[in-house]
């Protein structure tokens, strides 16, 4: 019951799918949930940068033999969904009903993966997610040096982006789902193992994902609950259209400043592991007419939050626009 899997193929589900309540998707290589909007196939993924290709050999032994004696952040969640929030943000007065989706422990890098291999359903899942530093042993330095900096670079610069931020190493089970969010950095994400389906939305999709104030710990998510959606609050939900694909090691996907993306690893397809390298974006140029759609989140979002600032009180300036909107510019 409640477990719709469209049968494509002779073989039809496997049993070793969890009970999804959405339904799935037969991939060729496990399964997708189904969502309730239509997606066209996301135009380029980049197959032969050779960006990572070092990392092409970053199994979990490798890795655990050779990432050193570091640190790792590792979050869990009762459910599929890895909602990231921002601690800094968290303050009972302003989000009295706030509770985070999802827990954090720290942790060596063996102890997760014996957590990560005695996982069984109905445990919090598990999700590793961490800046590769140089606490890494010197394997893992060695591949890292040999990455395909030059080509990175050469985008870098034709695109006047500003220095590489961070690179991050995520470790996710098979069925994990990280919501639909944008950040505010360039991104290249590449795929090491197993397999990933990302669902982007340009940045103008801002009036249909309802994304939370700035002030709210979940600023740069979604309000709109992919696996069950409330059209009642969030009514023009019903319009989103999404590019998707699915990536698998070696791809490459740009995810642009300000793109929505919602990530998965596929169910049925064991763990995957990716990297992701963010650039701070360059120098702004003279605004260009008519206005980009990143332009104007980055207009509302300093908009939020001068009048946030100046109310003093974040639940004042929803009224405060309504008073300056309605009757007069709608
Ligand atoms: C946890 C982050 C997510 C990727 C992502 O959102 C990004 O690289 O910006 C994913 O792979 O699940
Ligand atoms: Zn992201």
């Amino acid at each position: 019951p409640g477990l719709r899997v469209d049968p494509v193929g002779a073989d039809g589900p496997s049993a070793d799918v969890p009970l999804v309540p959405g339904g799935v998707i037969r991939h060729k290589h496990g399964y997708m949930r189904r969502y309730f909007f239509p997606m066209e196939p996301v135009p380029v993924i980049l197959t032969d940068t050779n960006l990572v290709k070092p990392a092409l050999s970053w199994n979990l032994e490798y890795l655990e033999k050779n990432l050193g004696d570091g640190d790792f952040s590792v979050f869990y969640s009762k459910d599929h969904k890895f909602k990231y929030y921002d601690q800094a943000k968290y303050n009972d007065k302003v989000v009295p009903d706030f509770t985070p989706p999802m827990s954090q422990a720290t942790m060596k890098f063996s102890e997760f993966l014996v957590k990560f291999r005695q996982w069984k359903h109905g445990q919090p899942r598990m999700y590793l997610q961490h800046p590769l530093n140089d606490s890494v042993g010197k394997a893992i330095k060695d591949d890292f040096l040999a990455f395909n900096w030059k080509w990175l670079e050469s985008v870098q610069k034709e695109h006047n982006w500003g220095n590489l931020s961070s690179n991050l190493i995520y470790i996710g089970m098979e069925g994990n789902v990280t919501p639909v969010h944008y950040d505010e950095q360039e991104n290249f994400f590449a795929q090491v193992e197993g397999f990933k389906r990302c669902i982007l939305f340009p940045p103008e999709t801002f009036e249909c994902l309802y994304p939370y104030p700035v002030f709210h710990p979940h600023d740069r998510q979604s309000q709109v609950d992919f696996d069950k959606p409330d059209f009642e609050s969030f009514p023009k939900a019903r319009h989103l259209r999404g590019f998707e694909c699915v990536l698998e090691p070696g791809d490459v996907l740009y995810i642009p400043k300000y793109w929505w993306h919602h990530v998965e690893s596929l169910l049925g397809a064991g763990h995957t592991t990716s990297i992701n390298f963010w650039y701070k974006s360059g120098p702004l140029t003279q605004v260009e007419y008519p206005l980009k759609p990143q332009r104007k989140v980055a207009m509302i979002r300093n908009l939020e939050k001068v009048v946030t600032e100046a109310l003093g009180n974040p639940f004042e300036v929803g009224p405060l626009f309504e008073a300056l909107a309605l009757g007069r510019y709608i």
